[in-house]
C-alpha cells in the first residue's frame, strides 16, 4: 500500500478493504476509490455519491461510512498529470480492491485506446457482470418488460478488445497480410485484400472457462436455472465456436452434479417419456431428418446418447434433470430477438467480449434504456463497478442526464461488500421516485404525465424517499 496516490493522501479515517484466501474483509469505514468519469460522468458522480452516502448513513446510523478517494483517469487525469491513466490510479484500484468509476471517452478510429478496457485488462477483471431487470414505473418499448430478468456475464479481457490491430497502409499491416496470404492461405482460395486493416480476435480456453465458471457459480448462488452460452460459432468456428465448446466443458466437467445441457435434457426427457426407447429412436427424436445424414453422423449421435445415458442416466434421469441448471447455447444474432420475444426463457447469458458489449446495450433498452443499466467488472480479488453506458457527451455538465445506472452500479457495490440494507434502500427509493413520475429527460419523454427533473434533483428525490 502506498501512503499517497497521485500525490493525494488516503483518508485518515478510512481502512482498506482486504482480500485473502478468496474472501474480502470489509471494515466499517472502507476507503473506496472512484473515478469521476468524462462528459456526463461529472454530473452523474456528484449525484450518485450523495445517494450512496445518504443510504449508508440512514441504514447504519453513522456506524458505517464509505471514505471516498478520488483517483484520476481520462480527461481529468490528462489535464492534471498529462497522463490518461496514471500508474497511481491503477495502483490505488488494485491496492484498495473495490472501486467505482464513471464512463471514460474513447475516440473512434485513432487516438488513445480505451482506458475502460485498459483498466479491465491491467487488473484482470475478467467478468463483466451486467444485470438487466425491470423497475416498476420505468417506461419501456416492450409490452412485458417485467419478464426481463437477465444477468449478462461478458468475458472482459480478450476477443477483439485485445487491441491487436494493424492500421491499413502501415508496414505492419502489409507484413501480416503478406504472411497470411503466402504462408497461411497459399493453398486456399482465400485472400486478404492488400488494402485491408487487420485485427486479431484471440479467444482462449483459460479466458473462456473462467468466465463461464464464474457465470455458473453465480447461477448456483442465486438460484438462477438457465445459463445460455451466446456465440457466433457458426461463422467464427475456432474462436466463438470454441467458446461454446469450452463453455459446455466447464458445465459438464466442473459442475456435473448441478448442470444438464440442453441436448442431454432432450435425451433424458425422451427416456423419461418412454423408458423402453432405443438409442436409435431417441436419436431420431433429437435430430429430425437423421435418416438423411451419413452413417458417421448417425454413429456419432448414437455414441453421444449412449455416453449421456451411461454417465448421467442414473443421477440426472427420472426427471432429476429438471432441477438442474440448464446450460444451452444460442447463436448471437438469434439471441437479440429471443430476449425480446421470450425473455422469460433467459436468465444468465455468458458470452464473449464483443457480443456482450452489444447485447448489454440492447437488453438495457427493453427495461428503459442506458439510464438504468448498471454493471461490474470482477476479477479474483478485485472489482470495479461501472455503468453500461458511456459519456453521453452532448449532455455533459447540463445536469440533465439520468444517474440511475451509476447509482445502481453503486447498489451492486454495496451488495458486493455485504451492505445489503443500504443497497436495498437505494433501489426501493429509486423505484419509488420513478413511480412518483419524477424522472430525468430519458424517461420523461416516454412517460405521460411525468415531471422532468435534472440529475441532481433526481438524486435529491431518491434521498427524500429513503
Ligand atoms: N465504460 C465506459 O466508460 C464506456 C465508455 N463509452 C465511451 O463513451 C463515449 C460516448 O459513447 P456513445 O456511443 O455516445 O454511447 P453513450 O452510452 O455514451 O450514449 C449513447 C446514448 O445513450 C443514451 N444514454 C447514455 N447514457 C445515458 C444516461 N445515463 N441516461 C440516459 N440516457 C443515456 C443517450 O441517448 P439519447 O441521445 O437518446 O438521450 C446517449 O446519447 C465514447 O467515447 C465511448 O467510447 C461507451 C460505453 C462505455
Ligand atoms: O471503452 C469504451 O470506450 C467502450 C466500452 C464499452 O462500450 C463497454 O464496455 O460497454
Ligand atoms: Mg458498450
Amino acid at each position: 500500500m502506498q501512503s499517497t496516490y497521485n500525490g493525494l493522501e488516503l483518508p485518515k479515517d478510512g481502512q482498506p478493504i482486504q482480500y485473502a484466501n478468496g474472501q474480502f474483509t470489509i471494515p466499517d469505514n472502507p476507503i473506496i476509490p472512484f473515478i469521476e468519469g468524462d462528459g456526463t460522468g461529472r454530473d452523474i458522480w456528484k449525484a450518485s455519491q450523495r445517494v450512496f452516502d445518504a443510504a449508508v448513513e440512514k441504514a447504519y446510523g453513522g456506524k458505517r461510512s464509505i471514505k471516498w478517494f478520488e483517483i484520476y483517469a481520462g480527461e481529468k487525469a490528462y489535464r492534471q498529470f498529462n497522463n490518461w491513466l496514471p500508474d497511481d490510479s491503477v495502483n490505488a484500484a488494485r491496492d484498495l480492491r473495490v472501486s467505482i468509476k464513471g464512463p471514460l471517452t474513447t475516440p473512434v478510429g485513432g487516438g488513445i485506446r480505451s482506458l475502460n478496457v485498459a483498466l479491465r485488462q491491467i487488473l484482470d477483471l475478467y467478468s463483466c457482470v451486467r444485470p438487466v431487470r425491470y423497475y416498476q414505473g420505468v417506461p419501456s418499448p416492450v409490452k412485458h418488460p417485467e419478464k426481463v430478468d437477465i444477468v449478462i456475464f461478458r468475458e472482459n479481457t480478450e476477443d477483439v478488445y485485445s487491441g491487436v490491430e494493424f492500421k491499413q497502409g502501415t508496414p505492419d499491416a502489409a507484413k501480416l497480410i503478406s504472411f497470411l496470404n503466402t504462408e497461411m492461405l497459399g493453398n486456399t482460395k482465400k485472400r486478404i485484400r492488400e488494402d485491408s486493416g487487420v485485427g486479431i480476435k484471440p479467444i482462449s480456453i483459460f479466458g473462456t472457462k473462467r468466465l463461464v465458471r464464474y457465470a455458473i457459480k453465480h447461477a448456483l448462488e442465486s438460484g438462477r436455472k438457465t445459463v445460455t452460452l451466446v456465440h457466433k460459432g457458426n461463422i467464427q468456428k475456432f474462436t466463438e465456436g470454441a467458446f461454446r465448446e469450452w463453455g459446455y466443458e466447464v458445465a459438464t466437467e466442473e459442475f456435473r452434479e448441478h448442470c444438464v445441457t440442453e441436448r442431454e435434457s432432450w435425451i433424458l426427457g425422451n427416456v423419461d417419456a418412454n423408458p423402453n426407447i432405443t438409442i436409435e429412436e431417441n436419436a431420431a427424436l433429437i435430430e429430425p431428418g437423421l435418416e438423411f445424414g451419413n452413417q458417421a453422423f448417425r454413429d456419432a449421435l448414437y455414441a453421444e446418447i449412449k455416453q449421456t445415458l451411461d454417465s448421467i442416466g442414473k443421477t440426472h434421469g427420472n426427471g432429476a434433470w429438471k432441477q438442474k441448471i440448464l446450460v444451452n447455447d444460442r447463436i448471437a444474432d438469434s439471441i437479440f430477438q429471443q430476449i425480446i420475444i421470450r425473455p422469460s426463457d433467459y436468465s444468465i447469458l455468458a458470452t464473449s467480449n464483443l457480443n456482450g458489449d452489444y447485447i448489454s446495450d440492447a437488453a438495457a433498452a427493453q427495461v428503459g434504456g442506458l439510464g438504468i443499466a448498471p454493471g461490474a467488472n470482477i476479477g479474483d480479488g478485485y472489482a470495479v463497478f461501472e455503468a453500461t453506458h458511456g459519456t453521453a457527451p452532448k449532455y455533459a455538465d447540463k445536469d440533465v442526464i439520468n444517474p440511475g445506472s451509476v447509482i445502481l452500479s453503486g447498489v451492486m457495490l454495496l451488495d458486493f461488500i455485504g451492505w445489503k440494507e443500504a443497497a436495498k434502500m437505494i433501489e426501493n427509493a429509486m423505484e419509488k421516485t420513478i413511480q412518483q413520475k419524477f424522472v430525468t429527460y430519458d424517461f420523461e419523454r416516454q412517460t405521460a404525465g411525468a415531471t422532468k427533473v435534472g440529475t441532481s434533483e433526481f438524486a435529491t428525490r431518491i434521498i427524500g424517499n429513503m
